[in-house]
């Protein structure tokens, strides 16, 4: 797919914490007593007696004890039972109550970010809560949303913020791109609170009745880190030519990253030709800096950079928009100046869009 900037490496070290709240659908779930055990030693966070004692006779309406387990009727009485945790540290444990008592992936029904779609859950990818900052971290202060939860993903396509490596790329270039010393485990697939996915109702739109990605932030300034480009990466020459994901990838674009059936929502990410509007985000690579590997960034574009007049970066709910770059369109449509009929900045032409959208015709 898109080109990408040759190596600007930056930290990703945009902060952008989005507020989630803490009153949730699990506030009503029967959280198990192991769950709010665990969360807190994992945390170095003494367990309060309180806790222990709702199930040893002490406060018999609260916790429900059964000889395979014990429960707090909600998260709120969880919550109740420990007053000196922080508001921080109290969303982090809703967040990891709702993970465990949330129904799985596509069972799960969600509000969609989009307004239009709330009444067609079909359609509907939801997305939510928490924050990082160029990382997909799992620690209290960065968590995120739920970890293998990706409301409405595509059931062919495996979902997954890390590279997968194809064995015909030398170890020599993988290393460079994920040294070994600093390698770390797998963490659990987590979706991003930064953006979403939802199909495209807008018929005026090239990709119409695909998928695109949007804005999830009230708003993200100019600079900002969205996510990464996540994929199966391969040598340049080796890449899947058919495929309709893949993104040039590495320090002088020797290598390729494919989404087709591997990645996260950045596969989703559409191209601004005929949507008549500029291109509002773009890659960076970017040396994580937990793990020292280098990533492809998907940021928001910088106000020198964009071509639209005062841009001051995106808002909830706008699509994110990047540019793909000529030769990917030319591979596919030939010539580049028949496939354009709406500039951006401009309306969309009389008579509508043409009947016959070459590029999406592929597909
Ligand atoms: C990486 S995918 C983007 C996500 C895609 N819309 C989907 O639903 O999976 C690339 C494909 O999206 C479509 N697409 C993206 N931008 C487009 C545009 N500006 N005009 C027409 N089709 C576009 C094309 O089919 C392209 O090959």
């Amino acid at each position: 797919m898109a080109k990408t900037k040759k190596k600007k490496a930056t930290s990703g070290a945009v902060r952008n914490r989005q507020s989630s709240s803490s009153s949730s659908p699990s506030s009503s779930a029967v959280v198990p007593l192991a769950v709010v055990k665990e969360w807190l030693e994992t945390r170095k966070i003494k367990v309060p007696d309180a806790l222990l004692v709702a199930f040893e006779g002490g406060d018999g309406r609260r916790g429900v004890a059964s000889s395979s387990s014990s429960s707090f009727a909600s998260v709120d009485d969880v919550l109740r039972h420990l007053p000196s945790l922080r508001e921080r540290e109290r969303r982090a444990l809703v967040r990891r109550v709702e993970r465990t008592t949330a129904p799985r992936a596509t069972t799960t029904t969600t509000t969609t970010n989009d307004p239009e779609l709330n009444d067609d859950a079909d359609d509907d990818c939801g997305v939510r809560s928490g924050g990082s900052d160029g990382e997909y971290c799992d620690d209290v202060e960065n968590e995120s949303s739920t970890p293998g939860v990706v409301v409405g993903w595509p059931t062919d396509v495996e979902f997954s913020n890390e590279y997968r490596w194809d064995v015909g790329v030398p170890p020599a270039i993988r290393d460079r791109y994920f040294p070994k010393s600093t390698r770390r485990r797998l963490r659990p697939p987590r979706q991003s609170d930064k953006v979403y996915f939802r199909r495209i109702n807008d018929p005026d739109h090239p990709a119409h009745g695909q998928y695109g990605l949007f804005c999830a932030l009230d708003r993200a300034p100019p600079g900002t880190w969205l996510l990464d480009y996540v994929g199966v990466v391969t040598l340049g020459e080796d890449q899947d030519m058919s495929s309709d994901y893949v993104c040039d990838f590495g320090e002088n674009g020797e290598l390729a990253c494919d989404a087709n059936v591997y990645g996260n929502e950045s596969r989703f990410l559409n191209d601004f030709r005929n949507t008549g509007r500029h291109p509002n985000v773009e890659f960076n690579l970017r040396r994580d800096a937990r793990s020292g590997e280098l990533r492809q960034g998907v940021y928001v574009k910088r106000a020198n950079e964009a071509r639209e007049e005062g841009f001051d970066g995106v808002r909830r709910d706008e699509e994110l928009l990047v540019s793909y770059g000529k030769s990917y369109w030319r591979s596919r449509v030939g010539n580049l100046t028949d496939f354009i009929w709406r500039l951006p900045g401009r309306p969309m032409p009389e008579g509508g869009r043409p009947s016959i959208d070459s590029c999406n015709e592929r597909r």
